[in-house]
């Protein structure tokens, strides 16, 4: 594996931006007045709404009630649109899929029975024995036989998988336009739906970034803060030139732990926030920073020192993501990770 372009630097941050935001996702955990009200008391600063899930006119009644609980508490939050952009996932399944190690499954592209659905770019990327990760890498195929419009995989690693999953073909990068049709026709609904933040997934350039300003701009949109997200080997080796271009970078740590072998993903995480303290951009880490509140309403020892310590590289954001948006406790998430991270620094 050819070694990342990152030299590690331990020196603590110059300075921590101050006040530190703090952001949940919408989901089926996540979507009325009363849970928005806890999750602004505890203190939320903004709200995601990830497009890949659903189109922001399809929520609608979810943006009404984060509106009305703003203003029942008197505050105002930003609301921040994750665009599908070229990210790879699933399609959608009929029911969830159980995959069990050692069987076998069939990709394709247009919908079958018990075949997942995934774009055509992909069939047509497949060779024999290529992985695929889905769902963060928590479930992994090998593909065996690869024909046209149809591709035959092990099970590799099983799991329950679940509609429009994250998809990722390590050693395989595919040339998919920066924005989908989808993402267009959501940017056109920004504006009225109150949208203050956009967030591109995949960035590989800077050129990327600029090339979405010049979109905003189209759509007079241009005031909208953008926050890079670095999910992929390309991203990391675009670095400098995505923070030159971006108002903040993302260390998104669900599908950059699925595009290096995990174990790397810490020193990674420290580089890319050593890189963005450098700079003075500013940076948000994400994804399972309080995995294990999704199922229990007190987080782990490792998970609140995980919360802590991205604070210290600096972190000017934190986001929960399926904490809030499908777990059990997404209230008791959020307080956990505000208070956690704005813990007062002890002297022994
Ligand atoms: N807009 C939405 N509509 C329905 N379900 C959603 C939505 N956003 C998120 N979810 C659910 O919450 C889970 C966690 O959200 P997120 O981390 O944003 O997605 P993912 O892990 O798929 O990238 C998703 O996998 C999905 O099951
Ligand atoms: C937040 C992330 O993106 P998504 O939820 O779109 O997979 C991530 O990859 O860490």
């Amino acid at each position: 594996m050819k070694p990342l372009n990152l030299s590690p630097s331990f020196e603590p941050p110059a300075r921590r931006p101050a006040p530190l935001r703090f952001y949940g996702t919408f989901g089926p955990s996540c979507r009325d007045e009363k849970t928005f009200c806890t999750l602004l008391e505890a203190g939320m600063t903004g709200m995601r709404l990830n497009l890949s899930h659903g189109d922001l006119d399809r929520c609608a009644d979810w943006l009404a009630a984060f509106r009305a609980a703003q203003t029942c508490c008197g505050v105002t939050a930003d609301l921040m649109i994750d665009l599908h952009g070229p990210e790879l996932r699933i399609g959608t399944l009929p029911k969830p899929l159980a995959l069990s190690r050692g069987g076998r499954v069939r990709l394709a592209a247009a919908p079958a029975p018990d075949a997942i659905p995934v774009p055509a770019a992909v069939l047509d990327a497949l060779t024999p024995d290529q992985p695929l990760l889905l769902d963060d890498g928590q479930i992994e195929l090998r593909a065996v036989t690869c024909i046209a419009d149809s591709v035959c995989c092990r099970v590799i690693r099983g799991g329950r998988l679940e509609s429009r999953k994250s998809l990722a073909l390590p050693g395989i990068s595919l040339d998919l336009p920066l924005l989908t049709e989808s993402d267009r026709h959501n940017l056109t609904l920004a504006r009225t739906c109150g949208v203050t933040q956009v967030m591109m997934p995949f960035v590989q350039s800077g050129g990327d970034i600029r090339k979405l300003r010049e979109i905003l701009a189209e759509s007079r949109l241009e005031e909208l803060t953008i926050f890079a997200k670095i999910e992929n080997r390309v991203g990391l080796d675009h670095l400098d030139g995505i923070i030159r271009e971006t108002d903040w970078l993302v260390i998104a740590r669900g599908d950059l732990g699925s595009a290096l072998p995990l174990w790397r993903l810490p020193a990674v995480q420290k580089a890319v926030a050593a890189r963005c303290r450098a700079q003075n951009c500013p940076f948000m880490v994400v994804t399972q920073m309080l995995d294990s509140m999704r199922r229990h309403p007190v987080p782990t020892r490792a998970e609140v020192c995980d919360v802590y310590n991205a604070v210290c590289d600096g972190a000017a954001a934190l986001m929960l993501t399926g904490e809030t948006a499908a777990g059990n406790y997404p209230a008791e998430a959020m307080r956990y990770l505000v208070r956690t991270a704005t813990a007062e620094v002890v002297t022994l």
